[in-house]
């Protein structure tokens, strides 16, 4: 592969939280039209790596390219969909107009969604099902129809790059099979995806490649070459380490 069919590169990318490193000099490079799952324990440093790419947490080090130019130049051809944890869901908006915050880079914010942005914000939301339930507010939906409704903006953004933490949290078997279908579709269309997952397994093979994360990139590469027992051990096991040892000084706190 040249350096051309790369689209996004990453250069010795480093984050610190209050004495906490949290990610040290991660450097990986990604071809377009493909499906990458970002994996780890829990704390790795999966969504800080999501952030750190958009500038939503303070990196110590690092560049992001992105076709060439920083990303930062073309923030609008990068889709995020954040985990969970960190959306109000009792914000109250519809689903539609959740959808349609995606074409406001489009647009501006002062200005009536043109005919065109209301087309693609329709199609977003056929394409996850849930046009039917677009005048809902999204405090009203299940777990997996919320997520569905921030994949579908990400989707309206008509961005080249999507970055999706956990998007596969909260739903059912039936809704997991739409989203990897999806996940083709894009892929198909040339868009490339980095998602942070939980996955295991099977599961690991929906994706054309990995990065195994644990502070620092473990690996990167097709699921089976990833996925090897000194790979898991670098990444899993000073985690389960670590874990031993606060179960270990929690028993003794209660003794
Ligand atoms: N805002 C913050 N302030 C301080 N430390 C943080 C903050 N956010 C994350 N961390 C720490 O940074 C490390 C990486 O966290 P991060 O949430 O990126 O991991 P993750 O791999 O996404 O985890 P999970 O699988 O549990 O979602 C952890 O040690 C976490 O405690």
């Amino acid at each position: 592969m040249s350096l051309s069919d790369f689209m996004l590169e990453v250069q010795q990318l480093s984050v610190q939280y209050q004495g906490v490193q949290a990610l040290t000099d991660i450097s990986f490079r990604l071809a377009s039209g493909s499906v990458i799952g970002l994996i780890g324990p829990n704390g790795a440093g999966k969504s800080t790596l999501l952030k750190a790419m958009l500038d939503l947490v303070p990196t110590s080090k690092g560049l992001v390219f992105f076709n060439g130019r920083t990303l930062k130049q073309q923030r609008q051809q990068v889709a995020y969909l954040p985990q969970r944890s960190q959306i109000d869901w009792d914000y109250p908006i519809t689903v539609w107009n959740v959808v349609m915050m995606a074409r406001t880079t489009h647009t501006g914010w002062f200005r009536s969604p043109s005919r065109q942005s209301k087309e693609i914000v329709r199609e977003a939301l056929e394409r996850v099902e849930m046009y039917d339930l677009r005048d809902r507010q999204i405090s009203q939906l299940s777990g997996g129809q919320q997520q569905r409704v921030f994949l579908a903006r990400a989707i309206a953004q008509q961005a080249d790059l999507l970055l999706l933490d956990e998007p596969l949290n909260a739903i059912d078997k039936k809704t997991e099979s739409l989203v990897l279908r999806i996940y083709a579709e894009l892929k198909a269309e040339g868009k490339t995806l980095l998602v942070s997952c939980h996955e295991w397994g099977d599961a690991l093979h929906n994706y054309d490649e990995l990065l195994l994360l644990n502070g620092q990139l473990i690996a990167q590469g097709s699921p089976t070459d990833v996925m090897t027992m000194d790979n898991i051990q670098r990444a899993y096991g000073a985690y389960l380490e670590r874990r031993w040892q606060i179960d270990q000084r929690e028993a003794a706190f209660f003794c």
